[in-house]
């Protein structure tokens, strides 16, 4: 197929992949590359630079150089998109065939559709992905089910509206290059889209609506607003036509919440407090500083823990003081076949959804259509008719650094079961990644991208801090996790020398002394 000038895909060209990597969308790659990926290289390179003033014992902190945006009581973000005022409940999920239709269909508000966390960036995912976007936008959708069952479309007015999350700035897209070099993953997955099944969206009276992922700092949104308007000029729409919400998700980030709705003020439409992507990145902040900053067991650490609930409480009334929606995290439950671990996680689910909805939260997400009609209820009961709560501003709530930085008070311990636990998550969630699944249901909980790290990050910051583990008293080294890898692997179903590829990956991200900085990176390397 004709390409633009020095834009090559190396990737294979399966059937319709014409009508997603269209001359317009590869144009508008080739542009957004040439105009932006310098850039968004001198921010990764920023990152480190940053990780290296926090392993000589730096800190984080709100930043001096902004303060005027945030004493400036006059700016607002835009107002809310159609389709976009009312969120009470989004329902998150892979793109693939089945799943576009079930989420669409599940009475959510909204469907995250997802690229990043629940994803496996295959060639083919990438592609087929965004044709499942364009064929359900467009209403030509089917899917039949090995087992003979046929999915459907339900009518327009009651399918959730669909906000693209594209992967994070530190993702390449190996199949594309320009001039010679990979692209982004982040630029590729929002040309793909938006100059192809986001211009249909427009016609339909709604927008390219996107989520933006994993930034650490308001400078990297501002590369987002940059990327909207050059596509915004280059398809000849409005400006303000694309909107995106945040995933306030990383450590630096939370100090800059007000900045980066700031830089996407035009495009905005809130942020989302993404609670994993958040405790893996305090985990990978500081993770060489000793017990200041160890978290303990996965599972221990809850909303109301003092840190968690800063972070979200800060999250509230930030938005609410510029007019954008807040929407709430992912509680990890999903529905059980066993009925009374299935009533836990319906209860855990309640809790979670409830005390969202009463601190403020527009909306919040589930993982499952079986915890639609739930999230919903409770935000009903909260919001009655209103299709938000952006009226409530949240004055009460004062946060500081030193707040959004007390790790130290975090209840709970480390043990050896959470050691087993993470190291069984991590590999059986590595086993699947690898094979095209970007997110698993394991011992009953939703695994994906982000709690994969916080388990591979846990296991390496024990490691490397000479851990004790509470319940056999035994200090966590190299002898001690290689047994536990080998112990976990033999449980699991099937062949222990399946499992090689996975638990060579999990050791790299694990346990090197050089911290991979995400574990979808050596792993995008194996794929092929
Ligand atoms: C940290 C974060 O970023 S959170 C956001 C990213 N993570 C996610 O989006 C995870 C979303 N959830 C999922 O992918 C799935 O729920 C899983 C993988 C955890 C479990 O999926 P399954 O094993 O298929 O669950 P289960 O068998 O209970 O599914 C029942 C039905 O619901 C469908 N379903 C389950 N989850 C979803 C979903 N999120 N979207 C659409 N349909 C779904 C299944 O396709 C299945 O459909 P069928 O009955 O027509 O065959
Ligand atoms: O993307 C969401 C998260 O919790 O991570
Ligand atoms: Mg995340």
């Amino acid at each position: 197929m004709a390409t633009p000038d020095g834009l090559t895909i190396t990737g294979p060209m399966g059937e319709r992949y014409d009508e997603v990597l269209t001359p317009r969308a590869l144009e508008l790659i080739a542009t957004l590359h040439r105009q932006l990926d310098a850039r968004r290289r001198e921010l990764l390179e920023a990152r480190e630079r940053r990780v290296a003033e926090l392993a000589q014992g730096g800190t984080l902190d709100f930043l001096p150089e902004t303060e005027r945006i945030r004493t400036d009581d006059s700016w607002r973000v835009a107002p809310p998109a159609p389709g976009l005022e009312d969120r009470r409940v989004e329902i998150t999920g892979p793109t693939d065939r089945k799943m576009t239709i079930n989420a669409l269909n599940s009475g959510a508000k909204a469907w995250l559709a997802d690229h990043e966390d629940a994803n496996t960036p295959r060639w083919d995912a990438v592609v087929e992905g965004q044709l499942n976007l364009l064929d359900a936008i467009n209403r030509t959708i089917d899917f039949t089910a090995e087992n003979g069952k046929t999915y459907a479309l339900k009518p327009d007015d009651e399918l959730a509206t669909i906000i693209v999350r594209p992967r994070g700035w530190h993702l390449p897209e190996k199949h594309i290059q320009v001039d010679g070099r990979e692209t982004s993953g982040s630029l590729v997955d929002f040309a793909l889209y938006v100059a192809t099944a986001g211009l249909r969206q427009i016609e339909k009276g709604l927008g390219p609506y996107f989520y933006l992922p994993k930034m650490e700092s308001h400078l990297e949104a501002r590369l987002w607003n940059d990327a909207f308007v050059i596509a915004q000029d280059f398809l000849g729409i409005p400006r303000g036509t694309i909107r995106a919400t945040v995933l306030i998700e990383t450590y630096p980030a939370a100090f800059e919440m007000e900045e980066i709705l700031y830089e996407l003020r035009e495009h905005s439409s809130g942020l989302n407090a993404g609670r994993w992507d958040y405790m893996f990145s305090v985990i990978k902040s500081f993770r060489t500083r000793g017990t200041d900053f160890l978290l303990p067991d996965r599972n221990a650490v809850t909303m109301t823990v003092p840190f968690m609930r800063a972070y979200t409480e800060l999250l509230v009334r930030t938005c609410h003081k510029r007019g954008a929606h807040a929407i709430g995290g992912m509680a990890a439950f999903i529905p059980s076949k066993d009925e009374e671990v299935n009533q836990a996680a319906f209860e855990k689910v309640r809790a979670d959804k409830t005390r969202e909805a009463n601190d403020g939260f527009d909306g919040s997400w589930v993982a499952h259509p079986g915890m639609v009609e739930l999230c919903k209820e409770v935000f009903t009961s909260v919001l009655g008719d209103r299709p938000n709560q952006l009226d409530r501003t949240r004055e009460d709530v004062q946060v500081s650094a030193a707040d959004l930085l007390d790790v130290a008070s975090t209840p709970g311990e480390c043990t050896e079961a959470g050691l087993r636990n993470n190291v069984s998550v991590g590999i059986q969630y590595l086993q699947a990644w690898l094979g095209g699944l970007g997110a698993v249901g394991i011992f009953n909980l939703m695994e994906d991208a982000a709690t994969a790290e916080i388990s591979r990050s846990q296991v390496w910051q024990w490691l490397h801090n000479d851990v004790t583990l509470a319940d056999t008293g035994a200090t966590v080294t190299r002898e001690l996790v290689d047994r536990v890898v080998e112990e976990e692997i033999a449980k699991l179903p099937g062949d222990p020398a399946d499992y090689e590829e996975a638990k060579q990956t999990f050791l790299e991200v694990a346990v090197a002394d050089e911290y991979a900085d995400f574990l979808t990176l050596p792993a995008y390397e194996r794929m092929d």
